[in-house]
């Protein structure tokens, strides 16, 4: 039987990564995109301003919108200070065994919490199942027009304070204008646009940065 794209990515890392080495399995899976097959992660240059903005905000909390193979989640856990959270959320179960076996590899488990089902299921449902009363960070990268609804479904659930981070993939491409029109002329965020491109691509797209104003 055929194997699937994130079983094969999977495989990538477990010949090519270091046990308990995050930084391997990033590099993995890169190589795997850039040499192999192309695959959704956030990727190596967008990765770098994600890498800059988990160290600046140094979240105790925080919320990933579609973890895929558990790239990014990987990425993001590695940054995370002793005793940090981070809770990602997968719709697909044969996405969230791979992920699970990624962040399993990477070493990072004890800082990942990764929940199956949909965004709009659980966001109501983080403080009771989590404790988690707000985000410090909330990095979206899961359907594009999801986006808007489930950020207005985190404010109404009381999920951002004054001062948590919204980061979100794929502004430009493949676009969420909508969410992108809402964020930047709301007055209670303030957002900042960070030109970059697709990942393993030359075609342009960027990370939206933008924070809850209260
Ligand atoms: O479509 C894209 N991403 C959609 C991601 C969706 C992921 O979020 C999960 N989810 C988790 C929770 C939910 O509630 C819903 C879905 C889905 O099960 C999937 O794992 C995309 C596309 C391109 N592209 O170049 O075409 C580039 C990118 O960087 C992208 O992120
Ligand atoms: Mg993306």
């Amino acid at each position: 039987t055929q194997s699937t794209r994130p079983q094969r990515l999977l495989g990538a890392v477990q010949k090519n990564a270091t046990r308990g080495d995050p930084r391997s399995v990033v590099q993995a899976i890169d190589q795997f995109c850039r040499q192999k097959e192309w695959a959704m992660n956030v990727g190596d240059e967008k990765g770098c301003i994600l890498d800059s903005v988990v160290s600046e905000v140094n979240p105790a909390t925080v919320l990933e919108l579609g973890t895929y193979c558990g790239y990014s989640t990987v990425r993001i856990a590695s940054l995370l200070p002793p005793h940090a959270k981070l809770i990602t959320l997968e719709f697909n179960p044969d996405f969230a065994a791979i992920a699970r076996q990624v962040i399993a590899w990477a070493g990072v488990e004890d800082k990942v919490h990764l929940v199956e089902g949909a965004s709009g299921d659980w966001i109501p449902k983080m403080t009771e199942q989590f404790g988690v009363k707000t985000f410090d960070l909330v990095f979206l990268d899961h359907w594009k027009d999801r986006y808007l609804p489930d950020t207005m479904l985190m404010e109404e659930c009381g999920l951002l304070r004054k001062g948590s981070i919204l980061l979100a993939d794929n502004v430009i491409c493949p676009g969420t204008p909508d969410y992108l029109e809402y964020v930047r002329s709301s007055l209670r965020y303030e957002s900042q646009y960070f030109k970059s491109h697709l990942e393993y691509t030359k075609v342009e797209d960027g990370l939206e940065k933008s924070v809850f104003l209260g």
